[in-house]
């Protein structure tokens, strides 16, 4: 099972690289990372499972965090409005997105980051990504709000882009006119 230890930090290079495409329809080795990937999710939101490992809650992964990598992502997780977010893809693109932006009124974290970064993260406010499931299909998902932020924060590790690098370095607080906030 993925715990922390596997988990690589700032200053590990696979953080700041990009990551190579996946062949598709996925092999056994890179369906089993998926399905480690997504299972680490589901432990970390369970008190009793990350109390007992040590496990920080997420609500995704990338497989550069794991030191490996492929363009492969897992995300599991409710939004607002309790609809579960759940999906293990190959090779996620933004193929297309709005020009307004969106941001967390919390800012952002990340499991591979050990320390608290203040402001605002810009992103865009909705998404349209293309991508290959565990079976090999290819799906399009329409993002927008809290789901549309997660997916642009994995995808960005997929081309070594941490949540920091978006935020303004004068003003962190600072966000582009008329951008929608996400409570
Ligand atoms: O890469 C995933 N990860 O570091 C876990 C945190 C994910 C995440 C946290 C805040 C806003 C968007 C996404
Ligand atoms: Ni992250």
């Amino acid at each position: 099972m993925i715990t922390m230890k596997d988990i690589v930090r700032e200053g590990h290079p696979s953080l700041t690289t990009i990551a190579d495409h996946v062949t598709v329809p996925l092999d056994k080795q890179n369906k089993d990372l998926l399905n480690d990937m997504i299972t680490f999710l589901k432990n970390s939101q369970d008190d009793e499972i990350a109390k007992k490992y040590n496990l920080r809650a997420g609500v995704g992964i990338a497989a550069p965090q794991l030191g490996i990598n492929k363009r492969l992502i897992s995300v599991h997780f409710e939004d607002l409005n309790g609809s579960l977010y759940s999906y293990m893809l190959a090779n996620p693109k933004i193929v297309s997105h709005s020009v307004e932006k969106a941001y967390l009124s919390s800012g952002e974290g990340c499991l591979s980051v050990d320390r608290n970064v203040e402001g605002y993260v810009p992103r865009y406010a909705r998404i349209t990504v293309r991508a290959t499931d565990l079976e090999g299909n290819e799906l399009k998902l329409r993002l927008k709000g809290y789901a549309a932020i997660i997916f642009q924060h994995e995808i960005d590790h997929l081309n070594g882009i941490m949540f920091y690098d978006h935020i303004n370095k004068n003003n962190p607080f600072s966000v582009p006119e008329n951008a929608t906030v996400i409570e």
